[in-house]
């Protein structure tokens, strides 16, 4: 008998195929750990930069579902709402990482989250799941109800006169409720594999429309569904020591720390904020990481080795 040796392609291909097998034989009691569980993923617009990478996001999010996971995204999107309104000549300030909205800012940002970014995000998902019928669907917090908000206040105290007075914020909000009754309808369902994809802008009891931070919708919506896991994509690979380390876990206590000793500042305050009060809330644990780096949330969820910082009680 003849026999065709084999290149040496091949053989690295065949090896390929065994190494796959045995990534996914060991990620069997992970996958068991979240099984119908839910996890909130904030993705935020930063990491949405690049479309290629943006893609993949979308692909591995179908695999969480196709792996039995319950993935609820929240997006942001403040760079792009940045750009939008520097071309329609529209000057925009941020306080304490929050964007001062007026009337004008509102209807862009509007126009932004809820239609452009949240719709192409929604469809990234439902391309990546055609061929299983995943399917992203886009909403936003006006959507049944889904977030009713307050006007965020924020006091300033003047470094003369040390008198504290209000600063206007605008349309900015903060949650007060979350009804995720939609939501819990979208994710249990038996025969559709829905993924919901949510923008985050909110409404107030007089039926005002207002933009709040991307975070602190995930930070809510993680609560009000009691999630196992919130993952909050950024552009660092975790929070970082005061030699610029990454904490691989820490409690809310040393969060808050972290916080108060000026090691955590900017856009990294609001995220530890949120990881807190979702901890607080009831989510088992918090995952800050880097979502510029393709299947950080696979290694996280499925390896042995976390991705990022991992916050809880
Ligand atoms: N201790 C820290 N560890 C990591 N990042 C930090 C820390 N303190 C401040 N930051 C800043 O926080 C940023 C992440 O927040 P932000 O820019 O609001 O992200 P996103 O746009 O993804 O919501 C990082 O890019 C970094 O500049
Ligand atoms: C009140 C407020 O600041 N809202 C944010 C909403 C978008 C957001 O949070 O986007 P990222 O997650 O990409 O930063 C904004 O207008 O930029």
């Amino acid at each position: 008998m003849n026999q065709v040796p084999i290149t040496e392609d091949e053989r690295q291909s065949e090896d390929r195929s065994w190494a796959t097998a045995r990534t996914l034989a060991e990620a069997l009691p992970y996958i068991q750990v979240y099984d119908r569980q839910t996890v909130v993923i904030k993705y935020g617009g930063h990491a949405m930069g690049d479309e290629a990478v943006a893609k993949q996001f979308a692909a591995d999010v179908v695999l969480l579902k196709l792996m039995g996971v319950n993935p609820v995204v929240v997006h942001g999107g403040g760079p792009q709402i940045s750009a939008m309104l520097d071309r329609a000549g529209v000057k925009s300030e941020f306080v304490d990482g929050l964007r001062v909205t007026d009337a004008a800012t509102m209807q862009i940002a509007e126009m932004v989250l809820s239609g452009a970014v949240n719709k192409e995000i929604a469809n990234w998902i439902t391309e990546a799941g055609k061929q299983a019928d995943v399917r992203g669907v886009g909403l936003s917090g006006k959507d049944a109800g889904l977030l009713t908000v307050e006007k965020t206040r924020r006091t300033r105290r003047d470094p003369d006169s040390m008198i504290e007075h209000e600063v206007d914020l605008g349309f900015v909000g903060e949650p007060t409720r979350v009804d995720p009754k939609l939501i819990r309808g979208l994710i249990a369902s038996e025969s559709e594999d829905w993924v919901p994809v949510i923008a985050p802008i909110g409404v107030a009891e007089d039926g005002k429309t207002y933009n709040v931070n991307a975070d602190t919708v995930a930070g809510a919506v993680a609560g009000s569904l009691q999630a196992k896991r919130m993952l909050l994509l950024t552009d660092v690979k975790g929070v970082l020591d005061k030699d610029g380390q990454v904490i691989r876990q820490m409690t809310v206590a040393e969060a808050e720390q972290l916080i108060a000793d000026g090691v955590a500042t900017g856009g990294m305050i609001p995220k530890l904020e949120t990881a807190m009060a979702a901890v607080k809330a009831g989510v088992e644990a918090v995952v800050i990481l880097d979502g510029r780096r393709s299947h950080a949330m696979l290694v996280e969820l499925f390896t042995e080795h976390g991705a990022g910082t991992l916050v809880k009680a």
